[in-house]
């Protein structure tokens, strides 16, 4: 799905007016009316709706919805900013609507220390949507303030106020907390990055008919990976194929102390659809890799870390979990670079060597796949203010080097050497644990391997590993469930493709 800033969402909705054709404040109307069923589904009548509107659509937006729900039998209180005399058309005419209903009270936004709220409130931010263009003003800045002090369910309209759609936050800026957020049509970026993120709830995207001409013929580097996508990537096996057809990966991983990584990735790779798969790893794993993987085939390189890189170039090598950053390593791991030219994955100790001396980047052979967190992200390319900034040095560096990097996060990012940004939306805390990381490096590895292409592999890689993560957090808990959990977990999210 595409994601659009703020100004084309603009464009869209503009467009839709134009094109399909309806009138603005029809089209604010069926934005209205798909909240409120949403509202409906989720709350129950003796809920008591206090809606916080602006000036611009999103508050036409919230005095719509405030109108819907009153006819709907709950009850509904509207608040305003008395001073605001700019109203937009389409606000204007849904407040004057709401003054000609005796049964909705409007107050000014001052007045909500004065009356107290019924227990059973739910607090309604239709206040500023897309249109935020600045820093919020004093008066709405309290407002937000001492909204987020209630602890009654909270819900916004579009975004949360006080966030932009496609950037971070001005520093000390305000934002409503939701408790849920029920947005038009898109995904924002700022729902997918951390700092932004965080102040969304649970995020449903309603679909509220924008028109899909649009939509299509939109320039957007931005995308959400959905299952649409993912179904189309999927390629179900032949029934007359052969282990041959599905590559051969060779897992590089393991010292002394971290053979589990090795263990990892070569089952993750396993699991995931290799034809044949190896592990090099340091002779002190052998057993313990040997015993536990029974179908991959184990390299003996070094006594208690790896010495020696395999040069196959019918292999596709997926290095670096527990590798370790001992200078023989990186010596043979480099001489490899410098001479190797398929693309490989790479992941932690591989990328903490390289980080050790950045020249060899531009040895890593073109499409190559890396896969990152921020912390390694850092130590390769530096810092950056926030993580937008990040995900455009990513960007950048990606092109620079001809490689995809998979930049590990909570909404993990694949960007693509012609700046394709994909977000992955599925995965959980539950994930955040030493080993997770491991099993996605097999699990990409091993879908290079058979024949997938490097964008298709980093990001189909992403969403199976995270849509693993859920199956297993809803059978084991996000504390209890372990990265082994996730490889169980594949056969399952395998199913659901097929
Ligand atoms: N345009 C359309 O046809 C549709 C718009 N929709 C709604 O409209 C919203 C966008 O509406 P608008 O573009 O009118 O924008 P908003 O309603 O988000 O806010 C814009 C208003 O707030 C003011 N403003 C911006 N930043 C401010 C700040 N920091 N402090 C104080 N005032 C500030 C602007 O000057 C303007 O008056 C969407 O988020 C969505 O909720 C939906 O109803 C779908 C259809
Ligand atoms: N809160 C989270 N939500 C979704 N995915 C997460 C979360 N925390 C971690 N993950 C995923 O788990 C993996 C962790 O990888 P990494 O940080 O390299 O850990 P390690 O290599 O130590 O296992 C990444 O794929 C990341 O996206
Ligand atoms: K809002």
């Amino acid at each position: 799905m595409k994601i659009f800033s703020a100004q084309q969402i603009r464009n869209c909705d503009q467009f839709t007016i134009e094109n399909e054709p309806i009138s603005p404040i029809k089209l604010v109307e069926r934005a209205a009316e798909t909240c409120a069923r949403w509202i409906e589904n989720h709350f129950n009548k003796t809920s008591e709706f206090q809606v916080f509107c602006g000036n611009g659509n999103n508050g036409a937006d919230g005095f719509s919805l405030a109108r819907i729900l009153y006819t709907k039998g709950f009850d509904v209180n509207v608040f305003i900013n008395e001073k605001n005399s700019k109203y937009s058309q389409e606000a204007e005419i849904n407040l004057k609507r709401i003054r000609e209903i005796s049964g909705i009270a409007v107050y000014d936004f001052n007045e909500i220390e004065d009356l107290g709220f019924q227990e059973n409130s739910v607090l309604v931010d239709s206040v500023f949507g897309t249109g935020l263009n600045r820093k919020i003003e004093i008066s709405v800045k309290n407002l937000i303030q001492k909204l987020n002090h209630l602890s009654f369910p909270k819900i916004s309209i579009d975004i949360p106020s006080g966030l932009f759609a496609d950037r971070s936050l001005e520093e000390n800026q305000i934002v409503f907390n939701a408790d849920e957020t029920l947005s038009f049509q898109f995904w924002k970026k700022s729902f997918l990055h951390p700092e932004t993120g965080k102040f969304c709830g649970n995020i449903h995207i309603l679909e509220i008919g924008l028109s899909q001409k649009f939509i299509e013929n939109e320039h957007s580097d931005y995308f959400v990976i959905d299952e649409t996508e993912i179904h189309k990537i999927y390629r179900p096996r032949n029934q007359f194929s052969h282990k041959g057809n599905f590559g051969k990966t060779t897992i590089v991983a393991g010292s002394f102390g971290k053979i589990g990584a090795a263990v990892l990735a070569t089952k993750a790779a396993l699991k995931s659809g290799s034809g044949i798969t190896f592990a090099r790893i340091p002779a002190c794993g052998y057993f313990v890799l040997q015993s536990v993987c029974p179908e991959a085939m184990v390299e003996v390189s070094g006594e208690n870390f790896v010495t020696d890189f395999p040069v196959e170039n019918d292999h596709v090598l997926g290095i670096g979990p527990g590798l370790g950053t001992n200078s023989e390593t990186q010596k043979s791991f480099f001489e490899f670079l410098k001479n190797y030219k398929n693309p490989v994955v790479l992941d932690a100790d591989a990328l903490n060597l390289i980080a050790q001396n950045t020249e060899i980047l531009s040895s890593i052979p073109r499409n190559s796949i890396i896969t990152p967190h921020p912390k390694e992200f850092e130590r390769l390319f530096g810092s950056t203010e926030n993580s937008f900034e990040r995900l455009e040095l990513a960007r950048k560096k990606s092109k620079e080097f001809g490689i995809y990097i998979v930049l590990k996060d909570h909404h993990t990012q694949v960007i693509t050497p012609e700046q394709k940004v994909f977000y992955n939306i599925t995965g959980n805390s539950g994930m955040a644990k030493g080993g997770s990381g491991d099993v996605l490096l097999g699990i990409i590895t091993s879908l290079l391997a058979q024949n997938y292409s490097p964008e298709e592999a980093a990001v189909f890689g992403v969403w199976l590993h995270g849509k693993a993560g859920d199956f297993a957090a809803e059978k084991n808990s996000k504390e209890a469930m372990l990265p082994s959990d996730l490889i169980d977990e594949l056969g399952n999210v395998f199913k659901i493709l097929a």
